[in-house]
């Protein structure tokens, strides 16, 4: 199962690459500021490009200053006595947090928008829904004006049916019953003959409604998820996503995957899709037996100067930690021993050049085969024989389905652009071989791709930090801590801002890389003071996925929210301040949730947390034990110094 991949950049900061990287999605940034810059001015390139309108305008409205109110007043007073989440102004600035952190953290990280919002215009229709009517009332009072006429047809009662259900009462019991069966029938039809994702959504919501709850008043162009009754169910499977995450993240994913993959066989798939599929099935294929063994794990002798391993940490005593540095160490040097060859090596790729090595791309991924020469005329035009390797089957095909493949010396190349023949079978093959090899960094050209291990390997440790402190990118094998190291040396030796973009699917690991490069730029730079601590930095994050993270179909515990993360630097290379900006919270996903998603994950800590008295006053005592969660009450406030 796998293998979503991120894209990484860590270059200096320009806008472009920031503005790219918004119009395609969400994005994690972060930022390193030199010591002559006071504020970044660089936030506002990821906040305004966004091709998604919802969250452009709902930004732009945040952003506009509000008409003068007392509740406005009230909120702008409020967010004068909180430090505000400017680039410049970080949450770590300054003195050290009071002994007390836990409400005035929450409210210090919050997105600033709240301060200026604009009162929205709620258009009549999607207003909520007015308590039902009391049958005992004059029924023209509670008729809806779409009603004023008797309707007889069915379809039109239907369509506002739901809005006057009482209103029913003067009808006698036959006209109810033949108009019940008319609706029936012009419901069926009209569903057949347009199917729409409105329906879609509704249904489950239909047959989710339990027996005697009676419907609620709702329009039917806009309804909301909790309108329908939750049963102790639907609570009770929403907390128990929320409590398998920490416990098996890919056992979960993985099985609504194998379900979804069950149910697409069944329908056409979209190009994404397919996509997916086909990469999925190219990492899970078992490694070519032909290509050569990986390098022996052994730490290569430390050399000096410039083309050198910059190796700072020996292995000894075979530790899992130490495995991964005698890993990357070895097939570092392995990539360097690989450009000085030997006369046997540059015999087999002569031979590898004379046989003309192809790839054979089919939907399941890549064979490697020979082009087996004819004569000319022999096939028709654009057609080529081949011979696959692993059957020696002899094949005509297009000669578009084949691409040149590179010697295997190329195949756990660390740097994408330096293979020889640059082409999508040749990436994902070096890229797969990486990765069978438990190498999930690779450079490409500046950026660098990194494969979600599935799994906690630990290839992040302070000793795998200290391997990489000082280097130079040539010198370091591809791993996430060279990047912030790359980015952290840029900053000293041009004084100019750097960045580093995340990008990826949900699920990719943006976040988690995210925490590697803070926790790694922490502990190499150090922090003025200490006022700034990878500690500190997770504490924060605490809240923030609490009020912005939930499960979804792809990640157990995705961000739901867009954010910036700037580390500001002093003349003498050590972190003086940091902030972190957000935006685009899904706001949508509190009333409108999607079909087996969890919202926020704090709603489910809240209500974990509640005692038994007020969880009777709040009717919620059917639910699960304080522990769902594993959050026992007397801790479940943790104070992070
Ligand atoms: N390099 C890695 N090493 C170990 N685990 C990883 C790595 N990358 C990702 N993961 C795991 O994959 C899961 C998803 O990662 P993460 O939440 O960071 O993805 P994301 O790209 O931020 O997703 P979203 O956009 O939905 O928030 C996490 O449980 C994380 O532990």
């Amino acid at each position: 199962m796998v293998s979503p991949q991120l894209l990484l950049s860590g270059t200096p900061h320009t806008r472009s690459p920031l503005a790219e990287a918004c119009q395609r999605g969400r994005v994690l940034a972060l930022f390193l500021t030199p010591p002559y810059q006071n504020s970044c001015p660089h936030i506002s390139a990821v906040t305004s490009p966004s091709t998604n309108r919802f969250s452009a305008r709902s930004i732009k409205t945040e952003n506009e200053p509000a008409p003068k109110s007392p509740e406005n007043e009230a909120a702008l007073s409020r967010a004068k006595s909180v430090p505000a989440l400017d680039p410049g102004r970080g949450l770590f600035r300054g003195k050290s947090p009071s002994p007390d952190p836990s409400p005035l953290a929450t409210t210090r990280v919050r997105s600033p928008s709240p301060k200026s919002r604009t009162p929205v215009k709620v258009p009549e229709r999607f207003k909520s829904p007015e308590p039902p009517q009391s049958s005992t009332r004059n029924p023209e009072r509670v008729r809806s004006p779409h009603l004023a006429d008797p309707v007889h047809n069915g379809s039109a009662s239907e369509t506002n049916g739901t809005l006057n259900g009482n209103d029913d009462m003067e009808y006698s019991d036959d006209q109810n019953s033949t108009r019940k069966k008319v609706v029936k029938v012009v419901r069926r039809v009209v569903r057949k003959v347009l199917p729409s994702d409105e329906d879609e959504y509704q249904k489950p919501q239909e047959t989710a409604k339990p027996e005697g709850t009676k419907s609620t008043t709702l329009s039917r162009g806009f309804s909301f998820k909790h309108d329908t009754v939750k049963t102790e169910d639907d609570i009770s499977r929403d907390i128990k996503q929320v409590k398998q995450r920490p416990v098996s993240m890919f056992v979960n994913t993985g099985a609504v995957k194998a379900a979804e993959v069950k149910k697409q066989e069944e329908a056409p798939l979209s190009p994404t899709e397919e996509a997916q599929r086909r990469l999925m099935r190219i990492f899970n294929a078992p490694l070519h037996t032909d290509l050569p063994k990986p390098v022996p794990v052994q730490a290569p002798e430390p050399r000096g100067g410039v083309q050198g391993f910059c190796s700072r940490v020996t292995c000894q005593t075979g530790s899992v930690e130490d495995e991964q540095i005698a890993l990357l160490q070895s097939s570092h040097a392995a990539a360097d021993r690989s450009q000085v060859k030997t006369e046997e090596q540059i015999a087999a790729e002569k031979d590898w050049y004379g046989s003309e090595k192809v790839w054979l791309v089919h939907k399941d991924g890549f064979s490697l085969a020979t082009v087996v020469k004819t004569e000319a005329g022999a096939l028709p035009e654009g057609k080529v024989k081949i011979r696959l390797e692993h059957d020696g089957s002899i094949l005509d095909v297009d000669e578009d389905d084949i691409e040149k493949a590179n010697p295997p010396s190329f195949d756990r190349s660390e740097d994408l652009a330096s293979l020889l023949y640059l082409n999508e079978s040749s990436v994902m093959n070096c890229l797969r071989q990486r990765y069978g090899g438990n190498l999930i960094h690779t450079y490409a050209g500046p950026n660098t791709v990194v494969i979600n291990p599935l799994s906690m390997p630990s290839m992040y440790s302070e000793k795998v930090m200290h391997m990489f402190k000082g280097c130079r990118r040539e010198d370091m094998a591809p791993h996430i801590y060279s990047v912030a190291q790359r980015a952290y040396r840029n900053l000293l030796t041009t004084r100019q801002d750097q960045s580093i973009v995340l990008l990826g699917k949900s699920g990719s690991g943006k976040t988690t890389n995210t925490q590697h490069l803070v926790q790694y730029l922490v502990s190499i730079a150090g922090s003025t003071g200490k006022i700034f601590s990878a500690e500190k930095w997770q504490a924060v994050y605490t809240i923030l996925e609490a009020f912005g993270n939930s499960s979804t179909s792809m990640n157990s515990n995705a961000s739901r929210f867009s954010h910036v993360v700037s580390l500001d630097f002093d003349q003498a290379g050590q972190v003086s301040s940091a902030s972190i900006q957000t935006m685009l919270l899904e706001k949508l996903r509190v009333s409108r949730r999607p079909e087996s998603e969890s919202t926020f994950n704090v709603f489910y800590f809240l209500l974990s947390g509640a005692d038994s008295s007020l969880r009777t006053e709040l009717h919620l005592n059917h639910l699960a034990e304080n522990s769902t969660f594993g959050i026992l009450p007397q801790t479940k406030v943790q104070v992070h110094k």
